[in-house]
């Protein structure tokens, strides 16, 4: 079987319902926020501060090629990944690719308390967050064979409907 490689923005969430995915189909899960942190020695928070965002956006572009040409998984990816076309190939070429849809408005309701994301860390996160729908939501539909809007329904819902959509186009067999 293929990878399944999840996009979208920051709290679409990518990681949660990942990992429900990675158990209803018997893949690895892995996040590649987390082997960027693994390779760092630090967080993304921290490093984005230090070096900024170009040389985080280089590491990023290395790691999800790296994945992609590793074994198959459930591929939780960074809410930016999309952004270098280069990075869209290399998803594309890794397996199936989902983009979980939500609106600023919802993600704000999802992330108004959280520190760690770095793009949030501004004067009007909900502005940021309006900007970076309009910026990316054609890049993840660009990118993606499969698009679930997550506005409503609960984590595990969301599983089952990513399962399904996956079932009756094919993806589940390779
Ligand atoms: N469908 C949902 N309904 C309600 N809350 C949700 C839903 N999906 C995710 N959440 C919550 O929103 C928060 C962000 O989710 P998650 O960390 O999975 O997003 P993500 O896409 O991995 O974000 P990032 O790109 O920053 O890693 C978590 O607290 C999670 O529990
Ligand atoms: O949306 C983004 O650009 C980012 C999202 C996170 O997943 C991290 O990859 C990082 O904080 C950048
Ligand atoms: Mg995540």
């Amino acid at each position: 079987m293929r990878s399944l490689v999840l996009v979208g923005l920051p709290g679409s969430g990518k990681s949660t319902v990942g990992r429900g995915l990675a158990r209803r189909v018997g893949l690895p899960f892995t996040d590649s926020d987390h082997v960027i942190e693994q390779r760092l020695g630090c967080s993304i928070r921290d490093f984005f501060a230090r070096e900024g965002e170009s040389a985080f956006r280089d590491l990023e572009q290395q790691v999800l090629a790296d994945l992609a040409a590793g074994p198959a998984c459930v591929l939780a990816t960074g809410g930016g990944s999309v952004l270098r076309p280069a990075n869209r190939d290399t998803l594309r070429a890794a397996g199936h690719v989902v983009y979980l849809r939500a609106s600023p408005e919802e993600l704000w309701r999802r992330l108004r308390n959280d520190t760690k994301r770095p793009l949030l860390q501004v004067a009007d996160p909900q502005k940021a967050l309006r900007d970076l729908f309009a910026q990316r939501d054609p890049l993840y539909r660009e990118v993606a064979e499969f698009i679930v809007d997550t506005g409503r329904p609960s984590v595990s819902t969301l599983v089952n409907m990513v399962m399904m959509q996956l079932e009756l186009g094919g993806a589940l067999n390779g």
